[in-house]
């Protein structure tokens, strides 16, 4: 099971570059697509799941093609959870399901089984008879798992699962998806570094159209480290001065002052210590410094 993108560029019509050279191997397990709005993510999963043709570069996916005459057979491969999916209001959960599976052509004595199970790896069982206007916003997000795990796919691409979540939903996505790459490939996409650090064994950093990081979670922390400082101040004033030479990451008011956790690839001219990295600062210094 892997997907194989070989120089892949995007031009939309207006001229403007969304994906710009781009080439990774996903494999087995949960792989997280990290990068700022508009970086490129969505665009790079539309295209594996079909809905976009790539303006240049190659596709495969489970050693198939991704051409036009092979759609058929990668769409039943794949499972796809856009960002914005609203499912029909007055449907219920399972009603919903039972239509989808209709129309992605699963046959009709296997669909009630594929229900059952997508319910109960999302946490459904219990709301399957509720109208989809009646669920709150990380149910929706688990129904839109559950269908795109409803074709039992050997890849799932998911765009933002955790987006406008409260911690506890977003806890309870996070271990599905890593549940889920146990058995097949997942690629997801997210803004939260957090997330990325709870489930995905693999990483790619989109900035602006072109990867920047690609590997494991360790090898980023490892590549990254000793790059990260904190120092304390007594005002907003020496902030500010701070934040004119070093990307500040974080800012703790203390007893003792203000603490500026921040990044800087030299040795800072600053009295400061140093402090273990976090993904997060792994991910900023990626994205200020680009190609590492
Ligand atoms: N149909 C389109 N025509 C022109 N430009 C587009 C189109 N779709 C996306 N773009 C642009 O391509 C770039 C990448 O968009 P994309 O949606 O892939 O980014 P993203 O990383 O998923 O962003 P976000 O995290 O905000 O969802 C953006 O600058 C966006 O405005």
């Amino acid at each position: 099971m892997s997907i194989l993108i070989n120089q892949v560029s995007q031009i939309y019509k207006n001229g403007y570059k969304a994906l710009d050279n781009v080439s990774m191997e996903i494999g087995n397990g949960v792989c997280g697509l990290l990068g700022h709005n508009g970086a490129g993510k969505t665009t790079l999963m539309r295209i594996i799941s079909t809905l976009l043709i790539p303006t240049e570069g190659s596709i495969e996916i489970c050693d198939i093609p991704l051409k036009q005459k092979n759609y058929d057979d990668i769409r039943r491969l794949i499972g796809y959870l856009p960002q914005e999916l609203e499912p029909y209001k007055e449907l219920t959960v399972k009603e919903t399901l039972e239509y989808l599976g209709r129309i992605s052509g699963i046959p009709k004595t296997q669909i009630n089984e594929r229900i059952e199970f997508v319910l109960e790896k999302t946490n459904l069982v219990e709301h399957y008879n509720k109208k989809n206007k009646q669920l709150s916003g990380g149910m929706k997000r688990r129904v839109g798992l559950a269908q795109a795990m409803l074709n039992n796919p050997k890849i799932l691409i998911i765009d933002e699962p955790t987006s406008g979540l409260d911690p506890e939903e977003r806890i309870k996505i996070r271990n599905m998806l890593s549940e889920l790459g146990e058995h097949c490939s997942v690629l997801f996409s997210t803004h939260v570094v957090e997330d990325l650090a709870a489930t995905s064994n693999s990483l790619c950093i989109l900035t602006k159209g072109k990867v920047n990081y690609l590997g494991t979670v360790q090898d980023l922390l490892h590549t990254t480290q000793e790059l990260s400082y904190e120092t304390t101040v007594k005002s907003e004033g020496e902030v500010q001065l701070i934040a004119s030479d070093y990307q500040i990451v974080n800012k703790i008011h203390t007893l003792d002052g203000i603490r500026v956790q921040f990044v800087s690839r030299k040795q800072p001219s600053i009295p400061c210590i140093s402090r273990e990295t976090t993904l997060e600062d792994a991910y900023i210094i990626v994205n200020k410094y680009e190609r590492l």
